[in-house]
């Protein structure tokens, strides 16, 4: 079986497994992609990529700490909505699943009606997102589709939050964010605009390509030991465990009626 239930925490979530053994699992809570576990080319079980926090709650009543936060329709907080907006505390309904040309997938959806009444009565924007997730071998892709299915223009950000699990985060090196390589030495909270081409990002003990199209930005962050400190949901010492490199359209950018809006992000190995 390529997709299946099961629960992470206390969410309800679907595990995808490809033909070849890639996995990745995603809860309705968020669309929230909470583990991905490539295939390295070697005969070594795969080991997980993607950062979570110990402290992380996993019961639907906050965001979840690691992963892939999908951020929709606010970044941070640029603007008085949700911070990082409401798309990763609201419960997607999956919309399909399966297996196609050796990856095993699955879309997620949300819209207006599945929101609580305090987002949906703060963003009265008829809408409909939708999250493709595959994983293949050593590759996973993520889709998010915008559509604005109402009579109204509307504005919206959007980000893949993702955090990448290292050994240190000082042995990071980033490139293709800007023209220097950039390293994570302390607290850093950086947005990059109009990114170029692919983001290569060495976290010493491999290195990983980051492609994205249609997210126009890239936001670099790790809260160094003293933010880390005053998270209740990360442990003080787990800043040293991820860097989140989030593909990202901050613009805001105004959808027209009947307008869609594609942002494709792939993560794999850089040779
Ligand atoms: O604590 P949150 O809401 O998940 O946000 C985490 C971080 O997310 C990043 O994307 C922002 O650039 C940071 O400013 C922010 O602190």
């Amino acid at each position: 079986m390529s997709a299946s239930t099961i629960e992470y925490g206390q969410l309800p979530a679907i595990l995808l497994r490809a033909p070849d053994g890639a996995e990745a699992t995603i809860t309705l809570y968020g669309a929230h992609l909470v583990s991905w576990k490539p295939l390295s080319g070697t005969p070594a079980p795969a080991q997980e990529r993607m950062f979570m926090s110990r402290l992380s709650a996993l019961d639907g009543r906050r965001a979840i700490r690691g992963g892939v936060p999908v951020i929709f329709p606010q970044f941070a907080e640029r603007g008085e909505g949700m911070r990082h907006g409401f798309a990763r505390t609201s419960t997607w309904r999956v919309l399909d699943s399966g297996e196609q040309d050796g990856a095993a997938f699955a879309v997620l959806g949300l819209n207006q009606a599945d929101l609580a009444p305090q987002a949906s009565s703060a963003w009265a924007y008829p809408f409909e997102l939708a999250l493709r997730v595959s994983v293949h071998g050593a590759e996973l892709g993520m889709t998010l589709e915008v559509r604005n299915i109402g009579t109204h223009p509307f504005p919206f950000a959007a980000a893949l939050h993702t955090y990448h699990l290292v050994d240190d985060v000082e042995a990071v090196r980033i490139e293709g964010v800007q023209a220097e390589t950039l390293a994570v030495t302390d607290k850093l909270d950086q947005v990059f605009t109009d990114i170029a081409g692919s983001i290569r990002c060495d976290n010493g003990a491999d290195k990983l390509l980051l492609r994205q199209t249609g997210f126009t930005d890239a936001v670099v962050w790790n809260p160094g030991p003293a933010d880390a400190a005053a998270l209740a949901d990360m442990e003080d010492e787990e800043y040293r465990n991820f860097v989140c490199i989030e593909p990202a359209l901050l613009g805001p950018l105004t959808l027209a009626p009947g307008g869609v809006w594609r942002g494709e992000y792939r993560i794999s190995p850089a040779v």
